[in-house]
């Protein structure tokens, strides 16, 4: 039996009650009868615009599609990225297999097995990975670079106001999301590293 909990267990164990507790009062749309139910609907559009489903499936046809070698390049390394994301998020979820907050309804838009598990958000690494990968690549306007940093911020804002997550799952998330962009980067597929990868898209 341990008398003397060290600081660091204290101060940890004070985190996670403050996490439950902020997490609980902000899940707002958690239900249709919640406080902000009404906004429930526009919140599960902006899951949907964060969910790996239509990234993946747009990234491929557009890799399909494009006629250009750098816009290959990109797009190859964009499939690239979500599918490290899957895995390194399904990894980690697995390990802590925190469960997702109890005030959460279960009714979220395709999901995989460790999808049960909370810790970190999946939406919320996926939309912090784009968005710095969508920074770096794209030429954009400046008030578009605003709209896609707002988008980012906005998906991991909505895990919580849905109640799927907890306030250090989505902060967690968003940071490893901006830290998967630079392993992207450092293991940058191009046609001189990965000839034969390219090789099946060139026309
Ligand atoms: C190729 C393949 C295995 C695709 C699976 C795509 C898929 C079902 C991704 C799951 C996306 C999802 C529901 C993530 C959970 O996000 P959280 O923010 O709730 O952690």
């Amino acid at each position: 039996m341990k008398l003397n909990p060290s600081f660091t267990g204290i101060a940890l164990r004070s985190l996670l009650a403050i996490d439950l507790w902020a997490s609980k009062r902000l899940g707002v749309c958690a239900r249709e009868g919640s406080a902000w139910g009404s906004a429930r609907p526009l919140m599960k559009v902006i899951e949907v615009s964060g969910h790996g489903i239509p990234w993946l499936l747009g990234t491929a046809y557009g890799l399909c599609r494009s006629d250009s070698s750098p816009g290959r390049e990109v797009l190859l390394n964009l499939l690239f990225a979500l599918l490290l994301d899957l895995v390194l998020v399904a990894v980690v979820k697995g390990l802590v297999r925190r469960r997702r907050p109890t005030h959460n309804k279960m009714d979220m838009f395709v999901t995989v097995s460790v999808d049960k598990y909370s810790f970190p958000s999946g939406h919320a690494t996926r939309a912090a990975m784009v968005c710095r990968f969508v920074l770096h690549h794209l030429v954009l306007a400046i008030p578009l670079r605003v709209l896609v940093v707002l988008w980012a911020v906005i998906v991991g804002i909505s895990r919580v106001m849905l109640g799927r997550h907890n306030v250090t799952d989505v902060a967690f998330g968003l940071i490893m999301g901006y830290m998967q962009y630079s392993v992207v980067e450092y293991f940058w597929l191009s046609p001189l590293s990965a000839p034969a990868l390219f090789a099946l898209w060139s026309h």
